[in-house]
């Protein structure tokens, strides 16, 4: 038997039909609703997400700008146009894309962004915020996850939840936002000793770490959902998960790459931005 596929085109054109709706509200109180994606890398995957998020914020009648700041772009000079995007009252939404120049910590160049502002998660005081339980945006790719498995009305109160992947972008905000609908979360890495014996006590096993084929069927309980948030390039232009295809004849679902957590993650990232604006 093949698992189900779990997919996220529907949700995200769902996503975007609200957006696009309260878009038009705001626009017609004469307060168009603007978000500035910052980018500063020649990063091909980095590039189709900020086209991506152009294009979908063009679909929904969102003003979606783009400030690139170049790949050898000096911390001081992100930060301070950061700062100033965040001044600007005629800006509502700001994210930052990585990957950044040299060793640039994204966290360091993202305290600059208003929180109000940070429509992708990425101040920490984003991050404490959400783990305190105070408003806060969460990181797009990290509430994508869960939007996803309640549309698909997968079930997590006192579930058994495996992340892989502890990044401030995914694993970490994920498992907060998890934790706020009682399921009970283990965070596994790199350096997790035995990872197969932990994923394959979950009921949900979410593979967030770049890599491809990492989660295979001794990773994955029979009848268990999995949620693949990895998208890894492959040599021949195409784009795949973290989960291994033979994971589809163990697992009850599990979630396409393309058309699964990435459709979700551009749509909610839309959602924040009209939020901004809505309650600027
Ligand atoms: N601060 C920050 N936050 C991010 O979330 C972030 C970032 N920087 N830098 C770049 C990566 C990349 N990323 C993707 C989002 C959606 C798809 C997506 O929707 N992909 C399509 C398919 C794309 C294709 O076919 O090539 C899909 O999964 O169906 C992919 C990649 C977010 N990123």
């Amino acid at each position: 038997m093949s698992a189900t596929v779990l997919s996220g085109k529907e949700l995200a054109a769902a996503v975007r039909a609200d957006v696009a709706e309260r878009t038009a509200r705001l626009v017609a109180e004469g307060r168009p609703p603007r978000l500035v994606v910052v980018t500063a890398t020649d990063d091909d995957a980095s590039a189709w997400y900020v086209r991506s998020i152009v294009r979908a914020s063009a679909n929904v009648g969102l003003v979606g700008d783009v400030v690139d700041l170049g790949a050898d772009a000096a911390p001081e000079a992100i930060s301070a146009r950061l700062a100033e995007l965040g001044a600007d009252p005629g800006v509502h939404a700001i994210m930052l894309q990585t990957p950044l120049p040299g060793s640039t910590a994204l966290e360091e160049m993202a305290s600059s962004i208003p929180f109000e502002k940070d429509v992708d998660g990425a101040n920490p005081l984003s991050l404490g915020r959400l783990a305190s339980g105070l408003p806060a945006f969460a990181p797009a790719t990290a509430e994508a996850v869960v939007a996803l498995l309640d549309h698909h009305r997968v079930g997590l109160e006192g579930a058994e939840v495996a992340v892989v992947g502890r990044s401030n972008v995914v694993g970490k905000p994920l498992a907060h936002l998890l934790l706020d609908r009682n399921a009970t979360v283990t965070v596994c890495h790199s350096r997790s000793k035995d990872l197969a014996s932990v994923t394959a006590r979950a009921d949900v096993v979410v593979a967030a770490v770049g890599r491809a084929g990492l989660i295979t069927t001794e990773h994955v309980r029979p009848g268990a959902i999995v949620i693949d948030v990895g998208t890894n390039p492959t040599a021949d232009g195409g784009l795949v998960g973290d989960v291994d295809a033979s994971v589809a004849a163990r697992a009850r679902a599990v979630t396409p790459v393309p058309g699964g957590v990435g459709p979700v993650t551009t749509a909610l990232l839309l959602r924040h931005a009209i939020e901004a604006a809505e309650h600027s």
